[in-house]
């Protein structure tokens, strides 16, 4: 999971995986995905460098924390190498993704596991995407209904994962984006509208708004673990502690 971002866009000072979300740090919802999600045995956080003690404290003993990188890129390529030899599919997450319903996690996992070498969650668009010059005049605009919107998890074999990761140089904004530069073939699944990523302040203000508004029973798939066993939405209240004692 890299968490190691500084979220300059959306703004406020604190470490994004560190920002209150809900009463939480984000970064305790995301791992919460994974920690309920059936194929998950291990989990690697990259953390802000200064801030890897904080965050293994935070996590407790069961999640390794290693210092991330100054790019997303190098931040999982740091995390990669912390993973366990036994391990051979691998899902990297954003901490940025917090409402990720573990049934994304699995549903990722069981394509990797099926035969697929890599693996990444899609959603259709509901704008239309032109492509814009330098200049700002339009150059083309790509038909939509072929073009999709792309979350994590994103599941690979481990050895493809690798592979990709000791390629240098190769712009990509995703993981799979590497994958690709290898020839190796990615397949896609319907991703999860609650796996949104929260970048701008905006998708802070929705994520909040979902978790606040979720019935008990809806919450779960909002990605709230604990959601169902207190009718006030105990659980966040009780994790308050959690994200003041964090500023
Ligand atoms: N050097 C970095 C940069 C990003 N990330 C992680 O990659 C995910 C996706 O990145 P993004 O949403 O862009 O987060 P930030 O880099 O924090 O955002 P910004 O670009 O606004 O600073 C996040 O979980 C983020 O913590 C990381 O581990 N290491
Ligand atoms: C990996 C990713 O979340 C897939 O959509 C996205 O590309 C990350 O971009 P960011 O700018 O680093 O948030």
């Amino acid at each position: 999971m890299p968490a190691a971002g500084r979220g300059e866009r959306l703004g406020g000072g604190t470490p994004k995986a560190l920002r209150a979300l809900g009463g939480k740090p984000m970064l305790v919802r995301s791992i919460e995905a994974l920690r309920r999600s059936e194929s998950v045995t291990q989990i690697v956080v990259a953390a802000p460098p200064t801030l890897v003690e904080v965050v293994a404290q935070l996590l407790g003993r069961d999640v390794r924390v290693i210092a991330g990188g100054a790019e997303r890129v190098d931040s999982v390529r740091r995390a990669l190498r912390a993973i366990d030899d036994d391990i051979s599919v691998v899902l990297v997450h954003d901490a940025a993704r917090p409402l990720t319903p573990p049934s994304l996690v699995d549903a990722v996992a069981a394509a990797v596991l099926a035969g697929h070498p890599a693996v990444i969650p899609v959603l259709g668009l509901t704008d239309t995407v032109k492509e814009v010059g330098p200049d700002g005049r339009v150059i083309r605009t790509p038909p939509r209904d072929r073009l999709r919107a792309v979350q994590t998890p994103q599941g690979f074999r481990r050895d493809v994962l690798a592979a990709a990761y000791a390629l240098q140089d190769i712009p990509a904004t995703d993981d799979a984006g590497l994958v690709e530069a290898l020839g190796v073939p990615v397949t896609t699944i319907p991703g999860a509208q609650e796996a949104f990523k929260v970048t701008q302040p905006p998708d802070l203000v929705l994520a909040e708004a979902l978790l606040a508004r979720c019935a008990p029973g809806d919450a779960r798939a909002a990605g709230d673990p604990r959601a169902g066993t207190d009718p006030r939405g105990g659980a966040d209240v009780r994790a308050g502690s959690d994200a003041r004692s964090l500023g």
